[in-house]
């Protein structure tokens, strides 16, 4: 479970991103995070796993206090929290199998680390990862290869072999085309389901979130102005969280 109490967050420069912020996200919820752009979608989501730290209130990831963690505490949040962003955030000129193995890394003993010794456990994971995600046939082809669809499936393969129980996902689908941005979302949607993974998303496609999603959470001016099923949403709850720009904001996608 997520939750936020009364969380606030001011940027070093006095800029009041998320005010009061009051928000619980239970296990194998599906949500997407939408508003206008600087409304603090994304500063939402990755205090989630401390990318950014919260200015007050409280924010807990099951029984841990977020804000209280220290360094190595830090780095095993983020084991159990997998990020995807925008630019899939791969390494080009490896092959798709190779980035999956990459998320092993970080519990490798230094030996290993050094010459890149995975175990055989380790490949049978990865290559079950890039199963799952369909795209196995691609397992030894460079990153850099591969179709925009297709790297940000690797990159939610390499994120589902670290076994994370919450995906958080930054715009995802905001450099893919429609055909492959809705892909994109089924992949989602079957983690979601199959594997009872938390997913929270942060998208500008209204449509996308309103048809993948089964909760929408509404920022606008880092206040939360609606939550709720995606099946509720209305028109008029729309132009609310667009603040009276949701034709704008549908022409912009
Ligand atoms: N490091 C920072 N320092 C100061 N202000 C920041 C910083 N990062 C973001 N902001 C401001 O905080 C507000 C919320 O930003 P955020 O990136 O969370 O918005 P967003 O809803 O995700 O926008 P977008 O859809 O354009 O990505 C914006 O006004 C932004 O300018």
């Amino acid at each position: 479970m997520i939750k936020f109490q009364g969380v606030h967050k001011e940027y070093d420069n006095g800029f009041v991103a998320l005010k009061d912020i009051d928000l619980t996200i239970e296990q194998g919820e599906f949500v997407a995070v939408i508003g206008l752009s600087g409304a603090g979608k994304s500063t939402l989501i990755r205090c989630i796993n401390r990318m950014h730290d919260i200015s007050s209130g409280s924010l807990m990831v099951d029984d841990v206090d977020v804000s209280k963690l220290r360094g190595k505490e830090i780095r095993n949040l983020r084991r159990r929290i997998g990020m995807i962003f925008q630019s899939f955030n791969l390494v080009s000129r490896i092959s798709s199998l190779k980035n999956v193995l990459v998320s092993f890394v970080p519990e490798m003993p230094f030996w290993r680390k050094i010459f890149g010794l995975y175990t055989k456990e380790q490949k049978i994971k990865a290559l079950e990862a890039l199963d799952r995600m369909n795209i196995l046939d691609k397992a030894f082809i460079r990153v850099d290869q591969l179709s925009g669809g297709q790297q940000q499936r690797v990159a939610l393969a390499r994120t589902l072999a670290q076994k994370p129980s919450i995906i958080l996902a930054d715009e995802p689908v905001a450099s893919l085309d429609p055909v492959t941005a809705t892909q994109v979302m089924k992949d989602f949607q079957k983690i979601n389901e199959e594997l009872n993974m938390t997913i929270i998303i942060n998208i500008h496609h209204v449509d996308l979130a309103l048809e993948y999603a089964t909760r929408v959470v509404g920022i606008r001016s880092g206040e939360i102005v609606y939550d709720g099923p995606s099946s509720e949403v209305t028109k008029e709850i729309l132009e609310h969280i667009y603040n009276g720009k949701l034709e704008e904001e549908l022409s912009a996608n």
